[in-house]
């Protein structure tokens, strides 16, 4: 049995109770994968479900031509594999370890839905919440210049995986800048070029594989 992770807030697991945490983990087991590792694969047709419970995930999905957009990243508590499992499709994207992580693979989701109503729900409300993200994005793009968008995604990484600096906000950023390119929808050139506009304001200042917002509300006043 897995000890009850501390899920990221927001994500599948702040949303059960400690029993339906403790049968969700008892029903599953418990794997570990490494960084850089594959955890599920576009196209493919299984339908476990993956309760994250370290680490941090990439969800990508990939054109004809092979370009990679990156399509989320999920951290502690997120529950991986419900739409192959809701919908019987195969994989929607890939998931990739940004660094290493460990999660409890459910194979007989359906079964623990079954004893746990409650949670089913629970489920409806997590795939509506996509839904209004994917709206929320598509918005985004029509309206947002590449700095806006930039700074949008900061902010949400800010918001989730951020940690208290001198005087600003530390968020180790576990995604090159081509990946950050794939999720902000432009190229690595025009990103390169918003993180300096940013840097030139002062809101931010970027290192190798990290990022200081000195200034969150100013970096949230340019996602707008
Ligand atoms: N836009 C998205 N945002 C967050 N998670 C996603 C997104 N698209 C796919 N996923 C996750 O990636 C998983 C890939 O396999 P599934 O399609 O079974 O289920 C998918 C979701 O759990």
């Amino acid at each position: 049995m897995t000890a009850p992770p501390s899920p990221e807030h927001g994500e599948f697991l702040a949303l059960l109770t400690p029993d339906e945490v403790t049968a969700l983990c008892g029903s599953g087991r418990k794997r570990r994968w490494e960084r850089g590792t594959t955890v599920m694969t576009e196209g493919d047709t299984s339908d476990w479900v993956l309760l994250l419970t370290s680490g941090r995930v990439k969800v990508s999905s990939h054109t004809a031509s092979g370009t990679e957009v990156v399509l989320a990243i999920r951290g502690p508590g997120a529950l991986l594999g419900e739409m192959s499992f809701i919908s019987g499709e195969p994989r929607s994207g890939t998931i990739t370890a940004l660094e290493p992580i460990e999660g409890v693979v459910v194979r007989d989701f359906s079964g623990f839905l079954q004893a746990h109503g409650r949670v089913a729900v629970l489920l409806l409300q997590l795939v509506v919440g996509r839904l209004r993200d994917s709206d929320r994005k598509r918005v985004e793009y029509g309206a947002f210049d590449t700095t806006g968008r930039v700074a949008t995604r900061l902010v949400e990484l800010a918001e989730r995986f951020g940690e208290p600096t001198n005087g600003g906000v530390r968020v180790a950023l576990p995604l090159s800048q081509d990946e950050l390119a794939g999720w902000t929808g432009a190229s690595r050139e025009a990103v390169s070029k918003a993180l300096r506009t940013l840097r030139d304001r002062g809101l931010i200042e970027t290192g190798r594989r990290r990022v200081v917002i000195y200034d969150l509300e100013g970096l949230r006043k340019r996602a707008r």
